[in-house]
């Protein structure tokens, strides 16, 4: 420790400690101590004043052009900063775009991905496209394997589904999570005598589907309404079809495949 530390110690603890109260010499050492502070402050607000004075003048020997250089590698820094938050703003959007239109649980696309397409689709069919067929598949008895091997099993199960689903059907196809145990199929330009065939396979997939449950085998099936687009019909028509198709396939018997009329 510096002497002038230690000598100030000192001076603070004889002027604190109450015996020394009421002592001639102790009001003198008191009145000197402040002079000494006081005299600190005013040199440290003088050697303030001078260092400010002294990076005034630096700033002022400066030419213009190298002020002028300055603010720009400033400016251009954050240009920089500015570019790379757009650049995580945009990727941010862009992931949450994604995740709004996927199902969490299987990763297909979602309803509203669905009913974006079916809009598309739509539009497509009306500029003189080829029409589509949706196919709307519903798991059977789901509830059951809910019941008898929990809520955990049944999400695994969905999973599963989906993935026969997603890889059975051709890239310019669609399939996604409609809701709980219903999945739709979007098939466009394709007519029936093509879709039904690849339709039937993917139920037979379904049916084959190797589900084992704490050693267990479980086997699934799905029912199907599938209706073909007819001309100038709007997707909701054409879905409401399917899914009176998909209703009579349920009631005639299930694990079925139910072509929906021309006029539901
Ligand atoms: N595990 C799980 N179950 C779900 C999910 N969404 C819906 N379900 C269940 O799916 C079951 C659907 O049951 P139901 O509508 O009675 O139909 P079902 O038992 O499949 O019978 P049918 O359709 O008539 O063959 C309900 O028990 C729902 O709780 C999900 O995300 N995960």
């Amino acid at each position: 420790m510096s002497a002038e530390r230690e000598l100030d110690q000192l001076v603070e603890s004889l002027l604190s400690d109450p015996q020394h109260y009421g002592h001639p010499l102790r009001e003198a050492l008191a009145r000197l101590q402040q002079q000494n502070l006081d005299q600190l402050s005013r040199l440290e607000r003088i050697a303030r004043i001078s260092d400010g004075y002294q990076s005034l003048a630096r700033e002022q020997n400066l030419s213009l052009s190298e002020r002028y250089h300055r603010q720009l590698r400033q400016l251009e820094k954050v240009a920089r900063i500015s570019d790379r938050y757009q650049d995580m703003l945009r990727d941010l959007n862009l992931a949450l775009k994604e995740a709004s239109l996927r199902d969490a649980l299987t990763g297909l696309p979602n309803r509203r991905m669905l009913m974006e397409r079916l809009r598309d689709e739509e539009q497509r069919s009306q500029c003189g496209a080829q029409p589509f067929v949706l196919a709307m598949v519903d798991v059977d008895h789901f509830k059951q394997i809910n019941d008898t091997w929990g809520h955990d099993v049944g999400d695994q199960v969905l999973s599963q589904i989906a993935a026969v689903l997603q890889g059975a059907v051709r890239g310019y196809d669609l399939c996604g999570r409609w809701g709980g145990e219903e999945f739709l199929l979007l098939l466009p330009e394709t007519s029936l005598n093509i879709a039904v065939p690849v339709i039937e396979r993917l139920r037979g997939r379904l049916r084959d589907l190797d589900l084992c449950v704490a050693g267990e085998r479980l086997s699934i099936s799905a029912s199907f309404g599938v209706a073909e687009q007819h001309p100038g019909e709007g997707y909701s028509q054409t879905l409401n079809r399917a899914d009176s198709a998909l209703l009579e396939a349920k009631h005639s018997g299930r694990d079925r495949c139910v072509i929906a009329p021309l006029q539901a």
